[in-house]
């Protein structure tokens, strides 16, 4: 697919795509925090946090690029865990309009999740665009603030903290409600902190 072009005609869209992983039931594994998923997000070479993923190359569809991408960034095995378009959640033209870009999430097991993360440092872009892999803290201590709400104050590549935000309610995994409260508790966080 590579290049779409405009409604206006003129200007063609790139094409990107960045994807969710995550497994629900994390308090399993973390019975201290009330850990309500696991969901992987990474740290990017430029400081920024985000979904792995990318651009799309000339000629390829939108779901074999990230595949592609998604096993270059994380090592993510094509046989076990492709994206496929039912995975996919929402696509948008971004502010600048160069590219048109698509958003997938899927839900895994929790040792699938764990397994996947793993092979994340075993991964080519290791090291170059990709720092290493992150664990979104689906908990928050007893101050209302450590835990979500501080994460949420950190810098987010693009869209990523709305997609973020967005799945987690699509997904159930928290209601609109302890979302809003989280963006509340980030905003007095930052408030103090960060002036
Ligand atoms: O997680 C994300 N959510 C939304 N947009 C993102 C995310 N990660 C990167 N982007 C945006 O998508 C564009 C291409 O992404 P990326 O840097 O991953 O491509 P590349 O790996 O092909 O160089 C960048 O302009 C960036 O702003």
């Amino acid at each position: 697919m590579g290049k779409t072009w405009g409604k206006n005609g003129e200007k063609p869209y790139r094409h990107a795509a960045h994807a969710m992983i995550y497994a629900p039931d994390g308090k399993k594994l973390w019975d201290m925090y009330e850990n309500k998923a696991v969901i992987l997000m990474m740290m990017r070479f430029d400081g920024y946090i985000g979904f792995p993923g990318g651009i799309m190359d000339d000629g390829e569809t939108v779901e074999f690029g990230l595949n592609r991408e998604l096993e270059e960034e994380i090592g993510l095995d094509p046989t076990r865990h492709s994206f496929t378009k039912e995975d996919h959640v929402l696509s948008y033209v971004t502010h600048n309009k160069r590219l048109l870009l698509h958003f997938y999430c899927k839900k895994v097991t929790l040792e699938e999740c764990l397994e996947i993360e793993k092979r994340t440092i075993d991964a080519d872009e290791y090291g170059w665009e990709v720092l290493g892999p992150i664990r979104v803290p689906m908990f928050t201590l007893n101050d209302n603030e450590r835990g979500l709400p501080i994460f949420l104050s950190n810098k987010f590549i693009g869209n990523a903290k709305e997609e973020l935000l967005y799945c987690i309610e699509r997904e159930n995994i928290m209601t609109k409600e302890e979302i809003q409260l989280a963006l509340e508790n980030c905003e007095k966080f930052k408030a103090r902190y960060m002036r």
